[in-house]
């Protein structure tokens, strides 16, 4: 994006709108006080030479020096008033901006999200939009006394003494000229420090996150070298935008200087030949600096601003992104939700479950019977950007409340894309995805967080969060008590260990678990996934980093759900599925594959679930992608395991 168009967008943000505005009356507030001031300084300075030099000596004295004084704090407040709202203003907007490219990005969606370099995004929201302060703050209310105070003392002067306000008038443009010229120069040093900034804070991320697996290779030396040649960049970098910098305020002193002399010179001269008097001459010298002054404090503020426009160009392209990711229609669309229900459409049935919490609220959700249907799939199809082949190609699933669907098949055939349609981070790009009866496609921000409301998510690699165990289960059941917690964790085979934690379920966890076993991280996420109260339980893979017994465990109490609960799991393990009715899929076939005489011939659909593509129904276990269903009752458990110590989770209604 050009500098004139991040300006401009900069400008059309809302609380911009009102600094601006409130600036070019301040400005022009203070244009008028500046000359009414130096006029009042002139006429001051000439009373006391008329009056033989005795500053108390006339009354004309005392009052110009009660109007100079008068005039010098009524300036004073009025800049220190816009520089308190100018801040004020700043820092409102810089939030405003955060908050928007965060929103953003949670629209984008986790997948999005993990796309870049998680230190990219960070330093953008947390220094690239700090940057964009000085600009906000400093630059665009210099801008508008850049434009009142020059005009206002050339005002000024043609009254007093045209020649001189001629001479100010043709040496005035100098400055932006220089100005404009440098400033080119500027953007483009500062523009790339904030990229090689960027990079660094990824790759000092990457590094710090990555150590053991660096140290674990013996790539940590090589990383480090990297690392310092990244840092070498940004300094380059930096004292180049340092450099241009100082020249421009060099070249713009220098400017402002020669045409001041140009001025003061001949003002000098026409004094002595007696052309001018005393307070003319004193009213062009001391107005003349000020036309400059402010726009040599614009040029020095220009540099102070410009790594803010830059991070200003990386927050309007997230924004961007977003605006144009699949259509997400405005929130609280009318007609978009029944209240706080959604029809459930299963065919010709249509049931009644509802959304849990709308606006992501907790209202307590009511629960649809068992046999309607909350999720399907219709010949879905998923892309991903920067991908030939798809994720999922014409993918079917019906998955009713109540049902134990376990996802199976070989890695990277979409099982955890499966998952993130029904957690809404991944849009389909052909077919339909309904959830709870409405069509993801035409959910807004709002359906959708009622609908995550109504989920408990266990990703394939859980992240924990610096804090208690008790605070990382409950994080999606904020009022959920310590018995419930407890209930939680017993059904995800936790028990002993947070028995044989020093602070119980008080122990603080470093970040992302630090502290715990990989095992036992991913079961304080199933923990967190169960001690909410949700009709659907999304597991991928809950049990791959467990050994048998604990496995068992876990298993058993997913078999103890009740009926009402519904479970869609990602498994590769035999144990988690060994007692389900397999359905298979497959892959998304490739033209060799649609040639190949060797495919089986499909097999009977099954309501529930289905494959990836109608010619993909048949397929023989293991190579297979399958649905598997486990009969939904909780009384036949259909697998293998035996009655493990486990907590049924009937208890955690
Ligand atoms: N964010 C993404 N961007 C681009 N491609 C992706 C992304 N996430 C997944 N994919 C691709 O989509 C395909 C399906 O991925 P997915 O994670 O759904 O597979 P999976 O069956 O869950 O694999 P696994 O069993 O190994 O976890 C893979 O080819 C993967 O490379």
């Amino acid at each position: 994006m050009s500098g004139n168009r991040t300006r401009a967008r900069v400008g059309r943000l809302p609380e911009v709108r009102r600094l601006l505005a409130v600036g070019w009356l301040a400005a022009t507030g203070l244009a008028v006080l500046t000359v009414a001031q130096l006029e009042l300084l002139a006429r001051l300075i000439v009373a006391v030479i008329d009056s033989g030099g005795t500053v108390l000596g006339g009354r004309g004295v005392a009052g110009l020096a009660m109007a100079l004084a008068g005039v010098t704090v009524a300036r004073a407040v009025l800049a220190g008033c816009r520089e308190a709202l100018a801040g004020r203003t700043a820092a409102r907007a810089t939030a405003a901006l955060r908050h928007r490219v965060l929103a953003a990005a949670q629209q984008l969606g986790p997948h999005w999200v993990s796309g870049r370099r998680t230190g990219e995004l960070v330093a953008l929201t947390d220094r690239g939009i700090d940057a964009l302060t000085p600009y906000l703050r400093d630059y665009l209310p210099q801008l508008a006394l850049a434009a009142a105070v020059p005009v206002a003392v050339l005002i000024r002067l043609c009254w007093a003494d045209p020649t001189s306000a001629l001479v100010v008038a043709a040496t005035l443009p100098l400055i932006p000229l220089f100005g404009a010229l440098a400033g080119r120069q500027a953007r483009f040093a500062t523009r790339r420090q904030w990229r090689r900034l960027s990079v660094l804070s990824g790759h000092f991320l990457d590094t710090v996150l990555g150590l053991p697996t660096l140290r674990a290779f013996g790539r940590a030396g090589a990383h480090a070298v990297r690392l310092r040649a990244v840092a070498d960049a940004h300094r380059r970098a930096t004292m180049t935008a340092l450099r241009v910098a100082f020249l421009t305020s060099l070249v713009l002193e220098l400017v402002a200087a020669l045409s001041l002399a140009l001025l003061a010179v001949p003002i000098g001269l026409r004094l002595l030949a007696g052309e001018l008097d005393l307070r003319t001459a004193l009213i062009v010298l001391l107005l003349a600096p000020e036309a400059y002054l402010p726009l040599r404090a614009l040029g020095a503020r220009f540099h102070a601003g410009a790594a803010g426009l830059a991070a200003a160009d990386d927050a309007f392209a997230v924004l961007d992104t977003a605006a144009t990711a699949p259509a997400v229609p405005a929130a609280g669309r009318a007609g978009a939700v029944d209240g706080d229900r959604v029809g459930v459409a299963d065919g010709g049935r249509v049931g009644a479950a509802s959304i849990g919490a709308v606006g992501g609220g907790a209202r307590r959700a009511r629960r649809a019977g068992p046999g309607s249907v909350l999720v399907r799939c219709e010949d879905v199809t998923v892309r991903y950007p920067g991908r030939d082949g798809p994720a999922l190609c014409g993918f079917e699933l019906t998955v009713a409340v109540g049902d134990r669907l376990v996802l199976t098949g070989p890695s990277g055939v979409g099982k955890s894309t499966v998952l993130a349609l029904v957690l809404g981070f991944v849009r389909p790009t052909r077919g339909r995805v309904l959830l709870g009866g409405r069509d993801l496609a035409a959910m807004d921000r709002t359906e959708l967080a009622g609908w995550r409301a109504r989920l408990g998510w266990l990703p394939q690699r859980p992240r924990l969060f610096a804090g208690t165990l008790a605070a990382n289960v409950a994080l999606g059941a904020p009022g959920a008590d310590e018995a419930r917690i407890r209930r939680a964790i017993r059904a995800a085979a936790l028990g002993e260990v947070v028995a044989g934690l020093p602070a119980g379920l008080h122990t603080m966890l470093g970040e992302n678990g630090y502290g715990l076993s990989a095992g036992q991280r991913q079961r304080v996420a199933l923990a967190r996934a169960l001690c909410r109260d949700a009709p659907l339980l999304l597991l991928d893979e809950p049990t791959a980093r467990l050994d048998t017994a604990t496995e068992a465990a876990v298993l058993a109490a997913a078999a103890r759900l009740p009926a009402d609960r519904t479970l869609l799991a990602v498994a590769h393990r035999p144990a988690a599925i060994a007692a389900a009715r397999p359905v298979p899929l497959l892959p998304p076939m490739t033209g060799a594959d649609r040639a190949s005489p060797l495919r089986p011939e499909p097999a009977a659909p099954d309501r529930a679930a289905s494959g990836q593509a109608a010619d993909a129904r048949a397929v023989s276990p293991p190579e297979a992608v399958g649905v598997d269903r486990a009969v939904p009752s909780p009384a036949a458990p259909h697998h293998p395991v035996a009655a493990a110590p486990g907590t049924d989770l009937a208890e955690l209604r």
